[in-house]
C-alpha cells in the first residue's frame, strides 16, 4: 500500500519505517527541514534500540522517504497516517492544534478517497473533529480512522511489530477493510486486530495509560508504606505480582512516572472527564502522589545531611525517564537537578543517551561526565534516577576510589541490599531497608 505519515517524531519514524519492513511505500512528512534533511541523508534522529537497521534497509529500498512537502505525501497515499504531538494545553487538556491543523492542510489537498489515520493521543471526539476540518474543507469522501500507539520507547519496533493488540476505532467498512489488511502481517501470531467505535478507540489509549501510571503509583505508595513499617516493597511486589490477576508488569517502584505520555495523558483524561462533569477522583490522587514521589529522593538526600546541601556536590547516573532511550520529556532527573540546585548543591551528570537532549534544555546547570565513573569524581554521593543496565552491576571499586563517601541514594532499587552491607555503604533505595554504613 501507499502511506503517507505526517509527524516523524517517536511515534511518526517508528510507524513509517515499521510499515516499510513489511513492503508498503511510506512516505514521511515533517516541518522540521533539519530534521528531514538528517533523515534524507540517512542519519536517524532518534536513539531506539533496532530502529536503524530497518531505517537504513527501508530507505536503501527506497521504500521509505522524507519530505517536508505535504502535497507530494497525500498525493498518491491511500492511507494518512497523522503522528503529530498532542501536548497539555494550559488548562491540562490535549492541544489538538497540530491535528486539526494538519487536516485543514490535508483536506485542502485530497482529491480521491483516502483514510485518514489518527495515531496520536487524543480525547473522545477528535475523529469526530476531524472529519468536520475535512467537511468544511472538500466534497472528497475520507474516512477518519482512530489507531492509538501503545508502543513503548526503548522496545518500540518490537512493539510496533509484534503488538499485543491493534486497536482500530471505525465505522467504516472501507477503511476497516484497508487497515486490517494493513495491520495483518503483524498479528500473524494471533493478537488481536480490535475493531470498535471511534469514540472507544480514543478512550482506550487514555485508559490504558492511565490504568498503567495509577499501577505504578499504587505501588509507590506501597514502597512508601513499606519504609515506615519495615517491609521490603520488593518481597512485596513479587508476592502480588504472582497473582495473575494482578501480573508482574508495571509494579516497579521508583521516583514517579515520567516520560512523554503517562503524565500528559493522565492529566488529559482527568480533564476529559471534568469536562463532563464527571469527578474521576482516582486520577486525581494519582497526579498528586506521582508529583510527590518525584521529590521522595532528594528529600532522602537532605535528611542525611541535615536539610544543609549549600557545597555539596553530587554525581546523578540517568538522564533519560527510562533506560533504552534519548527521551527525556518529564524525566524524574530533571526535577531532581533542579531540586538539588535550588538547595544549593552542584551536579555531574551521566546517561549513555540522554545528555546532548539535556544540554539543550538546561546547558551548563551541570556537568556532563564522560562517562559513569568520571561523573563520580570529588561527588559526596551518588543518586541514580534511570535503570540502565550499565548501572547495574558497576565496578564497586571504582565507585569507593572517586566518591568522597560511600553513599548512594538509589531510585531505581538496582542493588542488593546484603552486598550493599557488605560492602560499608550507605544505601537508601525505595520502599526497603536503608542500609547504614558499615552495617
Ligand atoms: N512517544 C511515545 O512513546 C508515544 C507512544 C504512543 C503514542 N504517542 C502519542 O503520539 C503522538 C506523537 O508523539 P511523539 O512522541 O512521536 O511526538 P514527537 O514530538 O516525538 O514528534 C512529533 C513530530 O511531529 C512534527 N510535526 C509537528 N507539526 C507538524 C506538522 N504540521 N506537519 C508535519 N510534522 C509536524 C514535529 O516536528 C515532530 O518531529 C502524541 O499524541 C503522543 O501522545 C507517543
Ligand atoms: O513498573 C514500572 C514501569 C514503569 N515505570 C515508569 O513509568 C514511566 C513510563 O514507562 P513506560 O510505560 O515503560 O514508557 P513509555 O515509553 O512512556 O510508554 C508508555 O506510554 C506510551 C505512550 O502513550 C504508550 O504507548 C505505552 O504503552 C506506555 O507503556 C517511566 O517513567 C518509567 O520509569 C515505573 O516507575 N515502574
Amino acid at each position: 500500500m501507499k502511506i503517507a505519515v505526517i509527524g516523524t517524531g517517536y511515534v511518526g519514524l517508528v510507524t513509517g519505517t515499521c510499515l516499510a519492513e513489511t513492503g508498503n511505500t511510506v512516505i514521511c512528512v515533517d516541518i522540521n527541514e533539519a530534521k528531514v534533511l538528517k533523515m534524507q541523508n540517512g542519519e536517524i534522529p532518534i536513539y531506539e534500540p533496532g530502529l536503524d537497521v530497518l531505517f537504513l534497509r527501508n530507505i536503501e529500498q527506497k521504500r521509505l522517504t522524507f519530505t517536508t512537502d505535504l502535497a507530494l505525501a497525500v498525493k498518491d497515499a491511500q492511507i494518512i497516517f497523522m503522528a503529530l504531538p498532542t501536548p497539555p494545553g494550559g488548562d491540562g487538556a490535549a492541544d489538538l492544534s497540530y491535528i486539526l491543523g494538519a487536516a485543514k492542510d490535508i483536506s485542502k489537498l485530497v482529491t480521491e478517497y483516502k483514510v485518514i489515520v489518527n495515531k496520536s493521543t487524543v480525547p473522545v471526539g477528535t475523529a469526530d473533529k476531524v472529519q468536520a476540518v475535512f467537511a468544511a474543507h472538500t466534497d472528497v469522501e475520507i474516512d477518519v480512522v482512530s489507531n492509538p500507539e501503545f508502543l513503548r520507547e526503548g522496545v518500540a519496533v518490537e512493539d510496533f511489530m509484534k503488538p499485543d493488540r491493534v486497536v482500530i476505532g471505525t465505522r467504516s467498512e472501507r477503511a476497516k477493510k484497508l487497515m486490517g489488511e494493513l495491520y495483518g502481517p503483524y498479528v500473524r501470531q494471533g493478537n488481536p486486530i480490535l475493531f470498535m467505535d471511534e469514540k472507544s478507540s480514543e478512550l482506550t489509549k487514555y485508559a490504558a495509560n492511565s490504568f498503567l501510571a495509577t499501577k505504578i503509583t499504587f505501588m509507590n505508595e506501597v514502597a512508601n508504606l513499606c519504609e515506615l513499617v519495615g517491609a521490603d516493597v520488593d518481597a512485596v511486589r513479587r508476592g502480588i505480582g504472582s497473582d495473575e490477576r494482578i501480573g508482574k508488569r508495571f509494579l516497579f517502584p521508583g521516583i514517579g512516572y515520567g516520560g512523554s505520555c503517562f503524565p500528559k495523558d493522565v492529566q488529559a483524561l482527568a480533564k476529559s472527564a471534568e469536562e463532563n462533569k464527571y469527578d474521576f477522583a482516582i486520577l486525581r490522587a494519582v497526579m498528586v502522589i506521582n508529583e510527590k514521589q518525584k521529590t521522595v529522593l532528594v528529600e532522602k538526600v537532605s535528611k542525611y545531611y541535615k536539610g544543609d546541601l549549600k557545597g555539596k556536590h553530587f554525581a546523578i547516573w540517568g538522564l533519560a525517564f527510562k533506560p533504552e532511550t534519548d527521551d527525556i520529556r518529564e524525566a524524574p532527573a530533571l526535577y531532581i537537578i533542579d531540586d538539588l540546585i535550588k538547595l544549593g548543591a552542584t551536579v555531574t551528570v551521566f546517561d549513555p543517551e540522554g545528555m546532548a537532549n539535556v544540554k539543550n534544555i538546561i546547558g551548563d546547570k551541570v556537568v556532563y561526565a564522560e562517562n559513569q565513573y568520571d561523573a563520580l569524581t570529588g561527588a559526596d554521593a551518588l543518586l541514580i534516577a534511570t535503570e540502565w543496565s550499565v548501572f547495574r552491576n558497576p565496578d564497586f571499586d571504582k565507585i569507593e576510589e572517586k566518591l568522597i563517601s560511600k553513599v548512594i541514594f538509589d531510585g531505581r532499587n538496582l542493588y542488593d541490599l546484603d552486598k550493599m552491607v557488605d560492602l560499608g555503604y550507605y544505601y537508601n533505595s525505595i520502599g526497603r531497608k536503608l542500609v547504614e554504613h558499615g552495617a
